[in-house]
């Protein structure tokens, strides 16, 4: 008989502890780690996390631990869920410890500040990997659903197929339905910038403007998101694939999305600091706006919503001088 696929999950947020329940509904051995030892205790005596998520019972075979040599040791799959400006810093202290072999899974959706770097390429830097041993989920997954058991679609990203296929394998469940891709470039990229129009739609909604607004800021947002996946040597196809158009809206048409809830909450007129003050987990978009919009000026990308979240967000321009500004933009062809 065939030992179970063992996974380590490093986060013990929303997304981790949701994803580390997929991995172990679909019989896989999950040890999951977290920096405080009071939660990994908690993980373990109450079978719940009584931080994310108190009402949900977890699988017998998901345990927890604040020590990741325990986490990393014989894992199949290394699964990093993080917020993404912390990976670097993390995974430097994590990776002489790591599984030989083991593949590297990113279930960010963030940019890196200042190195303009997608969560892959950090994790192939630090942990000295190639990118046939780095993989990706992504796709419309909302923790809060996924916990509950609901039906999604998502998508396993690897440039090898078959890490892509053996990952497939390893999380897929009843409710939890993974696609492989191998364009790992579209994928992340997918997961990164929708989190910055899903600020841009929150915004809107805040502001009260309205359906015709938000579906235009979803399909003006999803051309600037090719349009930089084209420059990037993604295939264009992946944007309207899960990763991509699959995300968006389900981020930009939830309630349960950190980012559209940060943007509504600007939107409504709340401060940029009382918005952070109510925002108790990971809102990507916030920090990774920047750097989208600089991967974008790195590749002589026109992003007009991604410079507009950047400006409300961090140079305190108001929502309706900048949406005066994004409607008043020259006039163009709908494709060029
Ligand atoms: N929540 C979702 O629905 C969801 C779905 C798909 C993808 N994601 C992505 O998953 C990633 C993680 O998000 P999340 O929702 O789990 O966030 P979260 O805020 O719920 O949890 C983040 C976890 O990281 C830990 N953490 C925070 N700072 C840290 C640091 N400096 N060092 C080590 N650990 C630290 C926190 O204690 C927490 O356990 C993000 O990139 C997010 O975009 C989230
Ligand atoms: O809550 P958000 O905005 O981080 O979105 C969560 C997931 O990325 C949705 O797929």
């Amino acid at each position: 008989m065939t030992r179970p696929v063992k996974a380590a999950v490093f986060g013990t947020g929303s997304w981790g502890t949701a994803f580390g329940m997929v991995l172990a509904d679909a019989g896989c051995d999950v040890t999951l780690w977290g920096r405080r030892p009071e939660v990994a205790d908690a993980i373990n005596t109450t079978r719940t996390n009584p931080d994310y998520f108190p009402d949900v019972t977890l699988p017998a075979n998901l345990r927890a631990t604040s020590d990741p040599v325990e986490a990393a040791a014989g894992a199949d799959f290394t699964v990093l869920a993080i917020p993404s400006q912390t990976l670097r810093g993390n995974l430097a202290a994590w990776a002489p410890r790591l599984a030989p072999g083991t593949v590297l899974v990113s279930l960010m959706k963030g940019i890196e500040l200042g190195t303009c770097e997608r969560m892959s390429e950090v994790i192939q830097e630090v942990a000295g990997v190639s990118a046939d041993r780095v993989a990706v989920v992504t796709g419309p997954n909302l923790a809060k659903e996924i916990v509950a058991r609901m039906p999604a679609a998502s998508v396993v990203a690897c440039r090898d197929e078959a890490v892509a296929r053996r990952l497939q394998a390893a999380c897929h469940t009843p409710y939890f339905r993974p696609y492989t891709n191998t364009d790992v470039v579209g994928c992340e990229l997918g997961g990164a910038v929708k989190n910055v129009i899903g600020l841009a739609v929150g915004i809107a909604d805040g502001m009260g403007l309205g359906d015709n607004a938000k579906g235009s800021l979803i399909t003006r947002g999803l051309a600037e998101t090719t349009r930089l996946g084209l420059a990037m040597g993604a295939d264009p196809l992946t944007f309207s694939g899960l990763a991509g158009l699959g995300d968006l809206v389900a981020t930009c048409s939830s309630s349960l999305s950190r980012n559209h809830t940060f943007g509504f909450n600007l939107g409504k007129g709340m401060t940029l600091e009382e918005t952070i003050a109510v925002t108790r987990q990971t809102a990507e978009g916030v920090k990774s706006c920047r750097s989208v919009l600089d991967l974008a000026r790195r590749h002589g990308v026109d992003m007009p919503i991604t410079e507009t979240v950047v400006g409300i967000v961090h140079e305190g321009k108001p929502p309706m001088v900048a949406l005066k500004e994004l409607m008043s933009r020259s006039a163009k062809p709908e494709r060029r």
